[in-house]
């Protein structure tokens, strides 16, 4: 379904509530099915966490998990463990093309047994459930950081734990930091030193514990990029988050400063305000947050910056290839973009055609980055439910703060 966004004012103070990090929820679903002892608040209602909790339950021979990657990496781990269980892993056309290898190799340098059923390095992929007894590993940590999360996930319920080595440039490191803050917050010990991750095994039960997971920032990001798109004096309040999150795309607080947003935080939300500010070009290593590349290039567009976006090397392996959709849809609407296989630039640009539509490729991410233009101008949005992949109310958010929206 697509949907026409019409020129917007928003109100000059709102308040949103957003959903749970579907990184740390999927995280802490898998670590619940290892301890159940666990309990969790705020989990996140996208579809890619519904997926995962639906397929840790599932007790079925094929697990289908869309276009989750989180889920598919993750779950490729947990399966691996599940002693005497074959399961198939399958998901979406794109899932079939999003590589695999790195980590399949990683747990059968385990011990696992896992086989392609179709295209050799990518899912489907299956898996029998074997006790793994081996405890190092050594992999290519340049290409996703999922892969590593998956072993450290599963690494506490191995004999011996776990002592792996990253290869190369370690990529998304955020997400990685974030797994171990997690492990350590249930009880699970680990180190991190220059490029060898260790993480001590245990089999016993954990002290039960509730965890609270902190609202999404990539779902934030977008009202970074209204905030800097509207009036200054705009004011919109988001919750639940804080501080000193294990989200790497908190980063938004200080990159959004650029653009004249300042972010002040309370007990338990943060309130953007747009602010007077002189607009300078834009020059950005994203290799920790490759998820808000998307929304500052759009950003960046709407406000006529030029910018250079580095660290990009993920974004063609993610629901779509997210350099070939950027430039291909910022051109539409009149802009100029350069890419190569890890980077963007765009030119400052003059003018923002009305009433484009914009393609989104099965990407959530496109859908949303896009939307906050409507302030500039009329847009049209397709296939706009994409955006439940990991924020399913979003347009309902828009509309509660004042955007037009029609099927
Ligand atoms: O571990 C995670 O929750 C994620 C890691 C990142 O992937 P890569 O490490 O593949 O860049 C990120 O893009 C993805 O949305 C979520
Ligand atoms: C890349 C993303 O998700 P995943 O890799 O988990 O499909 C994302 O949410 O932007």
């Amino acid at each position: 379904m697509h949907f026409t966004l019409q020129k917007s004012n928003i109100a000059k103070q709102s308040s949103i509530k957003i959903t749970g990090s579907k990184s740390e929820s999927n995280r802490l679903l898998l670590l619940q099915a290892l301890y159940p002892e666990i309990e969790l608040n705020n989990v996140s209602n996208s579809d890619d966490s519904n997926l995962m909790t639906n397929a840790l339950k599932s007790s079925s021979k094929v697990v289908d998990i869309h276009h989750a990657g989180t889920a598919m990496r993750f779950l490729t781990a947990y399966f691996s463990i599940q002693e005497g269980r074959e399961t198939v892993l399958t998901g979406s056309k794109r899932m079939k093309e999003r590589p695999i290898k790195i980590l399949v190799e990683a747990l059968k340098e385990l011990g696992a047994e896992i086989s392609y059923v179709e295209n050799d390095g990518f899912p489907p992929i299956k898996i029998i459930g074997k006790k793994l007894t081996k405890n190092k590993v050594s992999l290519n940590a340049n290409v996703s950081s999922q892969y590593i999360s998956a072993l450290l996930l599963i690494a506490s319920k191995l004999e011996n734990g776990i002592e792996l080595t990253l290869e190369g440039e370690i990529t998304s490191v955020p997400y990685i930091k974030m797994t171990l803050s997690l492990l350590d917050e249930i009880g699970v010990e680990s180190t991190f030193k220059e490029n060898t991750i260790t993480v001590k095994p245990n089999s016993n039960k954990l002290e039960p514990k509730t965890l609270t997971v902190e609202s999404d920032w990539s779902s934030a990001s977008y009202y970074f990029s209204i905030a800097a798109l509207s009036p200054v004096g705009t004011e919109i309040t988001l919750s639940s988050y804080k501080e000193h999150s294990l989200q790497g795309d908190s980063a938004l607080v200080s990159i959004y400063k650029h653009f004249g947003v300042s972010a002040q935080f309370h007990e338990n939300s943060v309130t953007l305000t747009k602010e007077n500010t002189t607009l300078t070009p834009l020059n950005l290593d994203l290799k920790n947050a490759p998820d808000i590349a998307q929304t500052i290039a759009v950003t960046c567009f709407a406000l006529s910056i030029p910018c250079d976006l580095t660290g990009l090397h993920t974004l063609k392996i993610k629901e779509t290839d997210r350099l070939v959709a950027l430039k291909t849809e910022i051109e539409k609407l009149g802009g100029s973009v350069k890419i190569t296989d890890k980077s963007l630039h765009l030119a400052a640009s003059t003018a923002i055609k009305s009433m484009v539509s914009i393609a989104t490729y099965n990407d959530h991410r496109m859908a949303m980055a896009f939307a906050p233009l409507a302030l500039k101008t009329s847009i049209v949005i397709e296939d706009a439910m994409v955006v439940s992949k990991s924020y399913p109310t979003f347009w309902d958010d828009l509309k509660s703060i004042g955007f037009q929206i029609t099927k």
